[in-house]
């Protein structure tokens, strides 16, 4: 074990090794690689008592179960399928916009009669009246499945697990249908397969997971508000827009109800002499603009922020609320 306060657990390899990479790199957090001895470990940059794990989507959501990570970025997939008790071991703090993919039962475009869930009794029945045994699923989401199939009333089927080109399993022979994660869909047209239409069990993408488990000691705490505080600082500088404008003060009445009226602020107060600066949403911004013009506002400018840092933030809040 490390004595490091908070470890990071962040995608190494695969579908959202980039994607992740790119989210801390735009909070301005830079990891420095190191290879340890068992598997790789970095640091952030200018964020000190912070490991980084670099380590397979799967098992990021292991080591947030057992709490070995602190914070660590996965799938929603992986997180339902391997925590049984997820709502209390995790808490998903926020999706991130990348890793969509949706979960879903998929059966033989050759089978034209069946559309839905409750269609699979009777393929269920059919198999069983001709050869004697149990429907096959193949899959590696074996819970996700179980629950699924049961909430929809099907329990007259077998699963067989399947470590890898789930796909390719009815045309091998292997079993009748799937239970895959789809995102263009092109690997279950390949293979002749169709989505059944109440067959979406679950629609994914990334989070940024915390560990309900984890030793969230003082420093720990500090350290993922040190993350959380820049990540938030970057989503509200992307979301959020600088107005500038010169109005005659004796206008500066009106600013106010403006501001409100379009949930803006006023961060630096009302106006002191001609100058004034809202900070609104970025979708408001012309709905201000032409407002201040009616008002009288003149030479308006519009800026973007880098980072946006707020009194407080609903990432670190969310942390807070959960771990105490
Ligand atoms: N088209 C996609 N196919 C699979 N996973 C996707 C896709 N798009 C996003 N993801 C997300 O990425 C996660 C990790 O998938 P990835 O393919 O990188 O790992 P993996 O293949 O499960 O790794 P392993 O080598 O451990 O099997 C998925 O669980 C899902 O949340
Ligand atoms: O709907 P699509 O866009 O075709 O994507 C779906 C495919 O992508 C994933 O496999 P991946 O390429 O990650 O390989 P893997 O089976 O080795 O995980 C997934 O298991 C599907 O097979
Ligand atoms: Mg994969």
């Amino acid at each position: 074990m490390t004595d490091t306060p908070l470890i990071l657990a962040v995608p190494s390899k695969g579908r959202l090794q980039e994607n992740a990479a790119a989210f801390f790199a735009r909070a301005g957090l830079v990891f420095t690689q190191s290879r340890g001895a068992r598997d790789y470990r970095g640091t952030l940059k200018g964020v000190p008592e912070v490991e980084v794990a670099f380590l397979s989507a799967s098992e990021i959501v292991s080591q947030l179960s057992s709490g070995t990570a602190h914070l660590g970025i996965t799938g929603e997939d992986l997180i339902r399928e391997q925590i049984p008790d997820a709502d209390t071991a995790v808490e998903l703090l926020t999706p991130l916009g990348f890793g969509h993919a949706n979960v879903v039962v998929a059966v033989p475009q050759a089978w034209i009669d069946v559309r839905n869930m409750a269609d699979l009794d009777e393929v269920a029945a059919d198999i069983r009246a001709r050869h004697g045994t149990k429907m096959r699923v193949a899959t590696k989401y074996v819970n996700l499945t179980r629950r699924f199939f049961a909430e929809k009333g099907v329990s007259d089927y077998r699963i067989v697990e399947s470590l890898g080109a789930t796909e390719g399993a009815p045309g091998a022979g292997s079993a009748e249908l799937i239970v895959d994660i789809t995102t263009t869909g092109a690997t279950l047209a390949a293979n002749a397969l169709k989505i059944l239409d109440d067959g979406v069990m679950l629609r994914s993408e990334a989070n940024l997971v915390a560990s309900t488990r984890a030793p969230w000691t003082d420093r720990a705490k500090a350290a993922a508000t040190a993350v959380l505080t820049r990540i938030a600082a970057e989503e509200e500088a992307r979301t959020s827009r600088e107005i500038r404008a010169s109005l005659d003060p004796a206008k500066a009445s009106g600013l106010a109800p403006l501001a409100r009226e379009h949930g803006a602020t006023l961060p630096y107060g009302s106006a002191l002499g001609r100058e004034i600066v809202l900070h609104c949403r970025t979708a408001t911004v012309f709905d201000i603009v032409t407002a201040l013009q009616s008002l009288g506002a003149q030479d308006i400018s519009v800026r973007a922020f880098d980072y946006l840092f707020r009194p407080t933030n609903a990432l670190t809040e969310r942390l807070l609320r959960r771990i105490g």
